[in-house]
Parts: structure tokens; sequence; C-alpha cells
């Protein structure tokens, strides 16, 4: 089941076009790495996604309903987990999960479970009364990351996970997606970290100038690239560094 497909989506900025005739899906019970150089386009096609980006031509398709028809009920259907942490400097720790709680309609009692464990499982039960603006940025980041495990999306949109968080909490949030993915869900995962990726994703999507340069397991691009033990770093070497 296509939980997220975009359909030949063209998209930009002022007079450049940087996307170009975009097409992909993520399934349900999927992590999908889109994988790229600086400037290829990712953030790009996220904010395409989230509605940020008005998309000039094709279609962004989310659980069935195109964003154009209604962009509002999406609020429920992803959760965007950012690379620059994006926090109210006015609310603490326990209030941005309280907000974010009270607006995706979680259960009083649901969301007292879910915080003791979100905030156990990063460590930070002694900061959930101190303001974020006062955090450090992979402190930062695990707010972000909390407050998308509150509630239960069918999409998961993830840039960048893997700088900024220390060891342990990049294995909590892996074992946490993953236990996403195996519930239901789907994942799109921008990062250049590749050995990671390689470990997490199902299927790849190469990016590169605005365009997909090709997808699929790392099988199939293992195949495609005639290295039978290449690892995903071997392949984006081949077929995207060579391009650039
Ligand atoms: N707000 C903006 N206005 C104009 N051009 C932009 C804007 N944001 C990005 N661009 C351009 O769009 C292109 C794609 O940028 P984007 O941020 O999507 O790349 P990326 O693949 O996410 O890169 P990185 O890996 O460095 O995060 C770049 O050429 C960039 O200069």
């Amino acid at each position: 089941m296509n939980l997220l497909e975009l359909k030949s989506v063209s998209a930009g900025y002022d007079s450049e076009v940087i996307l170009k005739q975009v097409s992909f899906n993520v399934q349900n019970e999927e992590i999908v790495g889109l994988i790229g150089p600086n400037g290829a386009g990712k953030t790009t096609i996220i904010k395409s996604i989230l509605g940020i980006l008005p998309i000039l031509s094709g279609e962004v398709i989310i659980d069935g309903v195109s964003i154009k028809k209604s962009l509002s009920q999406m609020n429920e259907k992803i959760a965007y987990i950012p690379e620059i942490p994006l926090l109210y400097d006015e609310l603490t720790l326990l209030e941005h999960l309280e907000f974010t709680a009270m607006s995706h309609g979680v259960n009083p009692e649901v969301f007292e479970e879910r915080k003791k464990q979100l905030l156990k499982t990063f460590w930070l039960e002694d900061k959930q009364h101190h303001f974020p603006n006062a955090f450090s940025k992979g402190m930062r980041q695990k707010v972000m990351i909390m407050c998308a495990f509150l509630y239960a999306p069918s999409i998961y949109i993830v840039d960048e996970p893997f700088v900024g968080l220390d060891p342990k909490a990049i294995r909590a949030f892996i074992d946490m997606i993953q236990h996403k993915k195996n519930e239901g869900a789907g994942v799109l995962m921008c990062t250049h970290v590749l050995d990671t990726a390689e470990k997490i994703c199902d299927r790849f999507i190469l990016f590169n100038q605005g365009k997909v340069v090709t997808l699929g397991t790392l099988e199939a691009l293992r195949k495609q690239t005639n290295l039978p033990q290449g690892s995903l770093s071997d392949i984006y070497d081949q077929l995207v560094e060579d391009q650039a």
C-alpha cells in the first residue's frame, strides 16, 4: 500500500525549477532512504511533501489523498523530524510534549505513558521543566523526535537524524523507527550517513540535480552497478558522484 506517492513533481524557488518530474513512493512497513549530494534537492522534496513549497506540476498523494485537496488533514498523517530543531522559545520541554499531544488529539492517559517512556529513553527526565532554547543541539533534536513519537502518523519524514545525536540516542531512535515500521508506518529518511542507511533502509532513492538517478533495494542497486558485494557507499560513488 502506497502511503506516500510523488507523481512527476516539479517544484522550485522563484524562477529556478529545482525538482524535475520527481516520482517515487513509500509503502507501509518500509523505510526508504533518500540519498544525494549537498544541493541535490532533498530538502526541497520534503518541503513539497509538507506543502510548504507550492508544486509547479505533478502531485503529492499521502495515504490516498492528494495534498492539493486536503493539506489540513495531513497534520495527522505525517510526522516531520527536521534536521535543524524548530522549537518554541517560551515553552518548556514538557509543554512542547503537551502541546504536540493536544494538537494531535492524544488521549491523556496514553500521553502520560508515552511521555514517561520517551523522557526515560532519551535521558531527559530531569530536564522536563527546562526551556529547550538552553539545550544543546542534540538535546533539541531529541525534543523533536519525542514530539514525533507521541502520536501515530502513517508516515515519518526524517531529515538527517544521525548527525548531532549521541550513540545511545541514535540506537534508541533506530529502534523506535523500526518499531513504527513494524506497526505499519512508512518512513522517508534523508541522510548522508550511508553505512547506517544501508543497515536500516529497505529501499533507496539516489537523487542528484533535482532528479531521481535510480531507486531500488540494495540487491537491485548492486545488480544495476555490477557490484555484487558493493556497499551503498560504493554504489553511490558509481551512480551519483560520477554525474556531479
Ligand atoms: N529558499 C531557497 N531559495 C532559493 N533556492 C534555494 C532555497 N533553498 C534551496 N535552494 C536551492 O535548491 C537547491 C536544492 O537545495 P536543497 O536544500 O533541497 O538540497 P539538499 O539536497 O537538501 O542539500 P543538503 O544535503 O546540503 O541538505 C540548491 O541549489 C539550493 O541552492
